[in-house]
């Protein structure tokens, strides 16, 4: 369960109101897309919920409790640029924060835990499809595929929320269209809440659930700075469970009850009715 609440919350910077007074709260599950135009305060308000700013007014509430102070690993992010570090192998880029997480002085785990989070990141290498690929650099991928590996390397800490600032605005649209599908599958799989931004309003449909354009509306031409964005529309772009997902989860009940009925199966013997019984 993961709900995000956005109360009454303002970011300035001195006498610049970036974001004024916004307000709303997102349900668990939801990918919410953040549209609007460049300047706006979309990344802002990313920002502040990975908690590398503070709100100047408000509060931001992760299930109820004022998200931590500093980032944490329930909150993963990945960035348009590539965020990967290029003299890591692609494994062990994955590996990587976890293994400072778990060993700050040497930013190394031994033994079982290393074994472990091997076979994590692999797993999670083989999902984003970039398993044959474990022991190249960064360097040596392509841009969609870097984009595989910043996605593996927000996913590795198990989010319950994951960040997306316009992350496949460098991309071809080949590329692109196979980001959507991953990111949308993998949204579905491990029920995450993500909040992306994009310019992109086909991409924003496309994917979100949920889509909110954040806009200035007062506008002072002698002083822009006076006034904040706040929402200024609000999308509901589509249900939450997608046909897919419907499919899956009918398959999924109908073998839980055929299990159910098979492990309840009254014996053939005492199924059969007693009239055509010959004893
Ligand atoms: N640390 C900072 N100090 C001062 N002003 C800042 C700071 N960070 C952002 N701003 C200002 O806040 C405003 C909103 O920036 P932000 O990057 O959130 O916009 P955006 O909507 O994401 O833009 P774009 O779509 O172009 O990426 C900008 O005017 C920017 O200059």
């Amino acid at each position: 369960m993961t709900e995000i609440r956005f109360e009454h919350v303002w970011k300035e910077y001195g006498a610049h109101i970036v974001l004024e007074d916004v307000d709303f709260s997102l349900a668990d599950h939801e990918f919410l897309v953040v549209i609007g135009p460049s300047g706006v305060g979309k990344t802002t308000l990313l920002r502040m919920l990975l908690a590398q700013e503070r709100p100047t007014r408000g509060r931001i509430l992760l299930d109820g409790q004022p998200i931590a102070a500093e980032p944490t690993a329930d909150r993963g992010v990945v960035f348009q640029r590539y965020s990967v570090f290029p003299h890591k192998t692609v494994l062990g880029n994955v590996m990587m924060g976890p293994q400072w997480a778990g060993s700050p002085l040497l930013g190394r785990l031994f033994g079982v835990k290393r074994k472990s989070l091997r076979d994590d990141a692999m797993a999670l290498l083989e999902r984003v499809g970039l398993a044959e690929h474990a022991d190249k650099y960064p360097a040596q991928l392509s841009g969609g595929m870097q984009q595989r590996l910043a996605i593996a390397q927000a996913l590795i800490n198990k989010p319950k929320v994951l960040l997306l600032d316009e992350p496949f605005g460098a991309l071809d649209p080949g590329s692109r269209r196979s980001m959507h599908v991953l990111v949308r599958e993998l949204w579905e799989e491990r029920a995450m809440t993500i909040v992306m931004v994009t310019h992109d309003l086909m991409e924003a449909f496309h994917l979100g659930t949920r889509v909110v354009a954040v806009d200035r509306p007062r506008k002072d031409l002698q002083a822009p700075e006076r006034f904040g964005a706040r929402i200024t529309s609000d999308f509901c772009a589509k249900p939450r469970i997608v046909r897919d997902s419907m499919k899956f989860e009918a398959a999924r009940l109908r073998a839980a009850a055929e299990k159910t009925l098979a492990e309840q199966a009254i014996p053939a013997e005492r199924a059969t009715p007693a009239a055509s019984r010959k004893d």
